[in-house]
C-alpha cells in the first residue's frame, strides 16, 4: 500500500493499544468547511471558558459552548454548565457526523480558538456524566492544528494534523489509557473550531 492510501485507510488504529483512534482526514469539501466555520463563528453563543486552577478561578483566552438534545447540566473543567439545545447547523452536522462513523451522540462541545497560541492542555475526556467508552467524535474546521495523544503509564506519544474539515473518532477505552492535548503553537495565526460530539448518560 503506498503511504498515502495507509495514511488515509480509516480503519487503521493511530494509537498502539490501550484504545481506538481513527482520523477519516476531510469528510467535507473545502467550501462546506468554510461555511460552517462562518456560520458557527455567528450562530454559536461563544463564551470564555472558566476552570479552577488551584482552588482560583482561571478565565481562558479560548472560547466554549455546549450544546445537546436537552438541557443537560455538564461539569467540564470542574464547572457546571447548562447546554443549550441544537441550531439548525449542529443538528445537521451531528446526522452527518453519525453517518460516517456508526455511532450517535447526544451531545457536543464547541471551542474556538483565536490563533496558534490559544490551545488545551493534556487532559482525558473521561468526566462522569460521559457514558463510559462512548465514542467522541471530533469535527474541525478552520486553521489545522496538530493534535498529540499521550499513554498514562508509558508515556509514549502519537500525532497527527487536524485539517480543515476533518473528523477524527475516539472510542473504546482511549479515555482512560490516554491523554490528549492541542498543543499552542506560533506558526498558526488563523482560527479554529473544534466541535466534540460526545453521548452524556442519561
Ligand atoms: O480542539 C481540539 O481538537 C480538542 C478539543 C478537546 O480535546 C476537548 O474539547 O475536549
Ligand atoms: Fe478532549
Amino acid at each position: 500500500m503506498e503511504l498515502f492510501d495507509f495514511e488515509r485507510d480509516t480503519q487503521r488504529n493511530l494509537l498502539p493499544k490501550d484504545g481506538t483512534v481513527n482520523y477519516f482526514g476531510t469528510v467535507f469539501t473545502e467550501e462546506e468547511a468554510n461555511r460552517y466555520f462562518d456560520i458557527l463563528l455567528n450562530t454559536i453563543a461563544w463564551k470564555n471558558d472558566e476552570t479552577i486552577i488551584f482552588g482560583k478561578k482561571i478565565i481562558t483566552k479560548r472560547k466554549v459552548a455546549w450544546y445537546g438534545e436537552r438541557e443537560f447540566e455538564y461539569t467540564y473543567s470542574k464547572v457546571t454548565k447548562k447546554a443549550q439545545l441544537w441550531t439548525p447547523e449542529l443538528l445537521q452536522l451531528k446526522k452527518q457526523v453519525e453517518a460516517k462513523c456508526g455511532d450517535t451522540f447526544n451531545s457536543c462541545l464547541l471551542n474556538l480558538y483565536h490563533s496558534g497560541e490559544e490551545g488545551m492542555a493534556w487532559h482525558s475526556d473521561a468526566e462522569k456524566d460521559l457514558k463510559r467508552n462512548s465514542a467522541i467524535a471530533s469535527v474541525s474546521f478552520g486553521a489545522e492544528r496538530k493534535f498529540a495523544f499521550k499513554h498514562k503509564e508509558t508515556k509514549e506519544t502519537v500525532s497527527l494534523n487536524l485539517q480543515n474539515g476533518s473528523l477524527l473518532i475516539m472510542k473504546g477505552t482511549t479515555q482512560s489509557h490516554w491523554l490528549h492535548r492541542l498543543p499552542p503553537t506560533r506558526k498558526v495565526h488563523a482560527p479554529r473550531i473544534n466541535l466534540t460530539f460526545r453521548t452524556i448518560e442519561t
